[in-house]
């Protein structure tokens, strides 16, 4: 077979789309959207490259228009879980004994396909399923997804060539093996990038891998799929099954071929398969890999030296874009009590020109929460802060679930720093706020990164370079990704490498070397061109 040492095409950042009156993206996605609105598509698990339908079909409806219903999947359970684990086992060889390059090719050609014929087909998925306006559906399913995979074929190579050094007549190389077993992939509803980075990472390093999507992701998880096929993903590489989470864990996490988890979503879910993944530790034929980015409580601090309008535009993105369902989105923040009259008369100024409603009208900022126990929980806490004596609503508060899961932009005002919604995670458009004294500057840094269990992401608004640089050193561990003068949302792959340690994960930072990394197992060859014939060494002769 020709060989040679390629060079793959270096990864750039798909560029963003305006979505502007008159563009012709804009035109193509509003066909796209009426497209799926009048059909309803019906949509199988993927086992083994074989279309699987159970015929027990759930229906799948608009968070922001819950009456329509956009189609239905075919419910798995015990057994298809079982059929999936063995189509990835079945698969595993061959795959893992693909030229890289080949691989490579798959993924980088998946990318094209998002970024060209599907981009439209993507976002307007996103934007239907998960209630996401045009433009954070295009940095999402469109932009952050075709970055992940071209990155992450860069990445792959450079891991590749990391090769050792080699002593005279000796040549040391390193192998990256995939890890011997299947790949389990756990995907959150919020970001359809994620959901196809997830179970695509472990297999461009040539492991195979059994893919479960969020149930309030399926519509966008069906069409990943037909991109990776469509780009030549052979069968039984990625198995895509809908089935209840704690049914999938019972059989993944029982089963001795379990080789890596690859999750995100929150906390409380991560904890436990960790839990369980350690009372089954001694069924499993190798360690398994355990890759999980979690939940935050992310904050925005500013001093007094900010400027206003700049806390306040980053307040409303920050808090209130994707109707603050990012793991990234500011959700406590810490005011400085000689400028917060001033930056709150800006936020109240900004929030009174922003539109919620559905993502088919491009005039709105914010959609619904996904889905109702979402709703009933923001409900809720916003019910409690309105009559709790440490806080009160100084915006929105309206929540109205006739039509679609709607939350207005919220604001919670606490005299208390430890106030439950200052510490809690609560995945929504509610941000609580805290006043401190000018004077205390110091003592709210050691509050704001001893308050909550997380320590994802967070930013620093000043002028004084002295108290930014204080503030970064203070805060060293309260954020895996710290921003300064800037919301703290919106990384992008190849620049901003996300991830948060503490409560919030194990930091392998999705879309980089270290993350893909962790989906391989490598083995070190030694070869000895000259090896010794006598055992006796030199210092052992008669002197
Ligand atoms: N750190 C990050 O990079 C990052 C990115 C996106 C989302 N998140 C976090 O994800 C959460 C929101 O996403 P979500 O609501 O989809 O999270 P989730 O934890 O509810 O669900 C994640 C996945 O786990 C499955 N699941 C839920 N309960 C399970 C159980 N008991 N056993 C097995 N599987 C189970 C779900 O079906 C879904 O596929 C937030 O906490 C957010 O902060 C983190
Ligand atoms: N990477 C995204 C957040 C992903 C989590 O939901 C951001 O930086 O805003």
């Amino acid at each position: 077979m020709p060989k040679g040492v390629f060079q793959v095409p270096p990864a750039k950042n798909e560029p963003v789309l305006s979505y502007a009156p008159g563009t012709p993206e804009r035109a193509e996605l509003k066909k796209q959207l009426k497209a799926y609105r009048s059909v309803e598509m019906d949509i199988p698990m993927i086992i083994g490259g074989e279309e699987i339908r159970t015929g027990k079909k759930v229906s799948i409806h608009p968070p922001h228009e819950i009456k329509h219903c956009l189609g239905h999947y075919h419910q798995g359970d015990e057994a298809h879980v079982h059929q999936a684990i063995d189509a990835a086992l079945k698969a595993r060889s061959k795959w893992a004994e693909m030229s890289w390059e080949h691989r490579a090719s798959i993924f980088l050609k998946a990318a094209d396909l998002l970024a060209g014929p599907y981009r439209q087909k993507i976002n307007a998925a996103t934007m239907l399923g998960q209630s996401k306006t045009a433009f954070q559906a295009e940095i999402d399913s469109a932009c952050e997804f075709a970055d992940f995979l071209r990155f992450n074929v860069q990445y792959m190579t450079q891991i590749y060539s990391d090769q050792p050094t080699s002593a005279k007549d000796i040549w040391n190389r390193v192998e990256y093996r995939p890890l011997e077993g299947f790949v389990f992939a756990l995907t959150p509803f919020n970001f359809t990038s994620i959901a196809g980075n997830l179970p695509s990472a472990p297999a461009m390093m040539g492991n195979t891998v059994v893919w479960k999507p969020s149930k309030t992701a399926v519509y966008s998880a069906h069409i990943i799929m037909e991109i990776f096929r469509e780009a030549g993903l052979p069968d039984g590489v990625i198995n895509l099954i809908f089935a209840s989470g704690p049914v999938v864990a019972r059989e993944v996490f029982d089963h001795p071929d379990f080789a890596g988890f690859h999750f995100t979503g929150s906390t409380e879910v991560f904890q436990s398969i960790w839990k369980t993944i350690g009372e089954n530790i001694h069924r499993y034929k190798t360690y398994p890999r355990i890759v999980g980015e979690t939940g935050g409580k992310d904050f925005i601090i500013a001093h007094k030296s900010c400027n206003a309008q700049e806390v306040a535009t980053a307040i409303v993105r920050g808090a209130f874009e994707y109707q603050g369902q990012k793991c990234s989105a500011a959700s406590r923040a810490y005011m400085p009590a000689s400028r917060w009259e001033e930056i709150n008369n800006e936020v109240q100024a900004q929030l009174a020109e922003l539109k919620m409603g559905p993502p088919e009208d491009f005039r709105n900022f914010m959609n619904a929460v996904i889905d109702e126990p979402s709703f009933d929980k923001l409900e809720s806490v916003i019910k409690e802060a309105e009559q709790h004596p440490e806080a009160k609503v100084i915006a929105g508060g309206g929540c109205d679930k006739s039509v679609g899961y709607f939350i207005e932009p919220t604001i919670i005002l606490t005299t208390n720093p430890h106030y439950r919604t200052m510490e809690e995670e609560l995945f929504g458009p509610v941000l609580t706020i805290y006043v401190y004294d000018d004077l205390k500057y110091d003592e709210t840094l050691d509050v704001l990164d001893k308050t909550s269990i997380y320590g994802l992401t967070g930013a620093v608004f000043a002028k004084d370079r002295y108290i930014i640089e204080k503030t970064a050193r203070r805060l060293v561990n309260a954020a895996g990704n710290f921003y300064i003068n800037d919301k703290p949302t919106g990384a992008v792959v190849g620049q901003q490498p996300f991830g948060g340690a503490r409560g919030s994960g194990t930091n392998d930072k999705a879309g980089s070397l270290l993350n893909m990394m962790r989906w391989v197992s490598p083995r070190t060859i030694k070869e000895n061109f000259v090896p010794p014939r006598d055992f006796n060494y030199p210092f052992m002769a008669e002197e």
